[in-house]
């Protein structure tokens, strides 16, 4: 479980988050959407202590995230939205081995977690292949593989869909699907609803760093506008 509390950031002088309770339970699927700059990417940041708070607190499985960074990190896997700014090998499997690395596993049960990731993401058998030849679709794919293998209870994706042709498109949002339908829960941050609005349950609207709206998918579309989020069924 996720549980923000009277969350604040700022920058500089600015609120970016301003007042964010929020909770997230374990195999939720949840959209967070909002207009550009509305905070929605400063937000998920604090789920793995990538952020400080400047009031209030972030909690995973009831452990603070500033005091307790490394098990938030486990627990909540992150995707962010330009995905060669997280790898951190030259390979495919050994950018995908390196958080079961850190978690001190031994090397049979990584090799399993990373074959396992691969094939989630339809890369089997190409851990050998370098991270600078492939295409954009396969480098998101690898750092949704990267998120996969640390087996997270809660996956982070920020604007994953962004920047990928429709096929690979659709093949991260299949693998979403199964991925959310096995029980690993989903945060997805989008500016476009209309992607993800089959695979959400719940839709977490943000205007000016605050929760503007917050409701179960169906209930939510009816009420946009207020996030100044695009109606999916336009
Ligand atoms: N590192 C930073 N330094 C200063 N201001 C920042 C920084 N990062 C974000 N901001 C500002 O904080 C506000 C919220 O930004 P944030 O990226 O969290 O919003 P967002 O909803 O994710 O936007 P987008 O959809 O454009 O990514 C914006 O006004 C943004 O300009």
């Amino acid at each position: 479980m996720i549980e923000t509390d009277g969350l604040v950031h700022r920058y500089d002088e600015t609120a970016a988050v301003d007042d964010v309770s929020l909770t997230i339970d374990d195999g939720e699927a949840v959209a967070v959407v909002g207009a550009n700059g509305s905070g929605k990417t400063t937000l998920v940041r604090h789920f793995d202590a990538l952020l400080e708070p400047d009031e209030g607190s972030v909690r995973v499985d009831g452990r603070d995230v500033t005091e307790e960074p490394v098990y938030a990190r486990t627990r909540v896997g992150m995707v962010f939205q330009n995905p060669r700014d997280q790898f951190v090998a030259g390979t495919v499997g050994a950018d995908v081995a390196f958080g079961p690395e850190n978690l001190g596993l031994d090397r049979t049960e990584i090799d399993r977690r990373v074959d396992e990731a691969l094939a989630a993401v339809e890369m089997a058998g190409r851990g050998d292949e370098r991270i600078d030849r492939l295409s954009g679709g396969e480098q998101a794919r690898v750092a949704v593989a990267g998120a996969l293998a640390m087996e997270p209870d809660h996956l982070v994706l920020d604007e994953p869909l962004v920047g990928l042709d429709r096929s690979t498109c659709e093949s991260v949002l299949e693998h979403l699907r199964s991925l959310s339908a096995s029980g690993t829960g989903l945060v997805v941050v989008t500016h476009d609803l209309r992607d993800v609005v089959d695979l959400v349950d719940r839709v977490v609207g943000m205007g000016d760093g605050r929760v503007v709206l917050d409701a179960e998918t169906e209930r939510a579309l009816d009420r946009l506008d207020e996030a100044g989020v695009r109606d999916p069924r336009c």
